[in-house]
């Protein structure tokens, strides 16, 4: 396998205007301007201004976003004071009975897709399927946990392009952790419910902590993710926050129509899986905080042949780490004859 890469779509498109309230890609300054010129029709030369330097402040920070990430993640390392050292290392205790059951399930050879239903609990919306991932202890110290780092004066990076607030967990020092999560435990279980993402397995991930209060953030716009396939667990207890749901609508591509989104109200400490290209955002929070932990899980056989972001087939460009789950070919040249 080759290194991992990202497509170079991702310096030019899906960018996230906030005051637009949508995505829009961006070469240019004059191609920006005719493209979007109805949308852009009513701003004033000062919105139009801060609009364009938004775009141009979040392509320089995806420019230099891996390298500032290994930066900020050696720091971290050095100078962190972990609150609860043994959660860095995934242990089973960790993780909620049913959740073992069903990986354990899943993991038999003669697994099959009807026979999982028992052990997960089906929504009203299309493919989605939720279950207990961490046990209550668990979720109560990885809180405490993200808390502890955020009320320390280390450099944080935003989670994706569209939340602000909230915590990369490879970063953090999670990434041999959420690394055995996927490979060991999520893997078989999406296998088994999406083949036809996860034929080739997922091999790669970017897994972060999404953070909503009033304040901070307190929704997320309409999108769907650069995954094959995300998991996504309510960490915060119940009680502690109020509003928030998630709505879901259709499939990237797919017709859509506002009428037909459906909500899923998160429970603690179980997940939610469902497709990437899948639809969704988050009703406003109106009390509280919420924290969930996000796994945008990726295969790279799937996405290298198209690009979930762009549509086309990957402009591959090389980085360190996992980059967006693209992988380059490389040819071993002492093989050829
Ligand atoms: O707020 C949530 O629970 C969903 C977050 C989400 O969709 C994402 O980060 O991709
Ligand atoms: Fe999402």
């Amino acid at each position: 396998m080759g290194k991992f890469c990202i497509c170079s779509c991702f310096l030019t498109q899906n960018i996230f205007v906030r005051i637009l309230n949508c995505h829009v890609e961006y070469t240019c300054k004059a191609q920006f301007l005719q493209m979007y010129h109805q949308m852009l029709a009513e701003k004033s030369q000062s919105d139009l201004e801060q609009i364009i330097l938004q775009i141009s402040n979040e392509i320089s920070r995806r420019k230099n976003l891996f390298s500032d990430s290994l930066e900020r993640k050696s720091l971290i390392q050095q100078q962190y004071h972990n609150l609860h050292p043994h959660i860095f290392t995934l242990k089973e205790s960790f993780l909620a009975p049913q959740f073992l059951q069903l990986v354990n399930y899943c993991r038999q050879e003669d697994a099959t897709f009807e026979g999982v239903f028992h052990l997960i609990n089906e929504t009203n919306i299309e493919r989605t399927y939720t279950f207990p991932v961490f046990t209550e202890e668990f979720c109560k110290e990885f809180l405490e946990e993200i808390l502890h780092f955020e009320d320390s004066s280390l450099p944080k990076g935003r989670p994706n392009t569209m939340n602000n607030h909230g915590v990369l967990l490879e970063e953090l020092g999670f990434d041999g952790f959420i690394t055995e999560l996927r490979e060991r435990y999520l893997g078989p279980v999406c296998h088994l419910l999406y083949p036809d993402w996860c034929w080739a397995g997922l091999d790669s991930h970017k897994a972060f902590i999404v953070q909503y209060s009033e304040g901070g953030d307190v929704d997320l716009a309409y999108h769907y993710d650069n995954a094959e396939v995300t998991l996504n667990v309510a960490l915060s207890p119940e009680g502690s926050y109020k509003g928030g749901d998630l709505f879901f609508g259709a499939m990237k591509n797919e017709f859509d129509n506002e009428r037909l989104w459906k909500s899923y109200r998160h429970v603690p400490c179980f997940g939610i899986l469902h497709r990437g290209q899948h639809r969704h955002g988050a009703y406003p929070i109106e009390t509280g905080s919420r924290y969930n932990m996000i796994m945008w899980m990726r295969s790279s056989s799937v996405r290298n042949k198209k690009c979930p972001m762009c549509g086309s087939v990957p402009d591959l460009v090389e980085v360190d780490g996992y980059g967006d789950g693209f992988t380059s070919q490389t040819v071993d040249v002492c093989s050829l004859t």
